[in-house]
């Protein structure tokens, strides 16, 4: 049986985000994942996972300049200090909510560069994260994300996931498989599914809608069958719901659509 967390950086937004916690844990959901820790203490953080009964199965690591456009700096030469800060910060977080999945944002290609301009950097990068996270038992995670969502993202296809996993060659780096980027990039999901989940080097899956990125039974994927198929290959791992709800009204709108997921609890 497929399990579930909810991506609160995209679910339940119409309550504050520390009230989301006890949202997601109403509606059945054991485990949160979302975006970016940092803008509250550590401490809080754990303490709402700790009353709601919830796991923290996934953040982000610091991405640069979020709000001015940057979408990670691993693949960006010249960043290199601040990237290791940025793990440093990770981690910690890391493990004051024991978590043990980071994604580490690759960003976006620099004007005038190509992929092989920076895929040393981006490399080096990660086998930096890669060695710090093994020591408090993390896995980091990379995620192919859509060109359209994220124009000029470095890492947009799981086979460019996975020959970067088999070059940087340490188990501790891992693919974030989201279904919603892998079926606007490259469709074929169920053999793509078929292809990758045996190499056990996917770390943690997500799921949307596609075109509109809302509730995934809206939309052109049939997910009931890609969650059997994932039962059937032995994945034991978590499903983030990275969507924006369409289906409810204000204040109640994540909990009117979840009717998709009911019968996965
Ligand atoms: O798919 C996404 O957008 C996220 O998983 C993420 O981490 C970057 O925005
Ligand atoms: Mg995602």
């Amino acid at each position: 049986m497929p399990k579930f967390a909810a991506n609160l950086s995209m679910l339940y937004n119409d309550v504050d985000f520390l009230d989301r916690f006890a949202a997601a844990a109403v509606d059945g959901f054991k485990a949160v994942e979302y975006l970016f820790p940092y803008a509250y203490a550590a401490d809080d953080l754990a303490a709402r996972l700790q009353t709601n009964g919830l796991q923290q199965v996934l953040f982000n690591a610091p991405p640069g300049d979020w709000d001015a456009g940057e979408r990670g700096i691993a693949c960006l030469p010249g960043r290199e200090a601040e990237f290791r800060d940025g793990i440093g910060q990770a981690l910690a977080y890391a493990k004051a909510l024991s978590c043990s999945r980071i994604h580490v944002m690759a960003g976006l290609l620099p004007a005038g560069t190509s992929r092989v301009d920076v895929h040393a950097t981006y490399v080096e990068n990660l086998r930096y994260a890669a060695t710090e996270a093994a020591k408090g038992n993390v896995n980091i995670l990379i995620e192919p994300i859509n060109e359209r969502d994220m124009p000029g993202y470095f890492l947009n296809r799981q086979d460019q996931a996975h020959a970067l996993i088999a070059e940087i060659g340490t188990p501790h780096v891992k693919v974030q498989m989201d279904l919603y980027h892998a079926q606007i990039v490259e469709g074929d999901l169920a053999m793509k599914i078929r292809r990758y989940l045996p190499t056990g080097h996917v770390g943690h899956i997500q799921i949307a809608g596609v075109p509109e990125r809302h509730e995934p039974d809206v939309g052109e994927i049939n997910f009931a069958y890609l969650f059997k198929l994932l039962d059937a290959q032995g994945y034991e791992g978590w499903i983030g719901c990275e969507y924006r709800p369409a289906r409810g009204v204000a204040l109640h709108a994540t909990s009117d659509g979840l009717g998709w997921l009911k019968p996965w609890l």
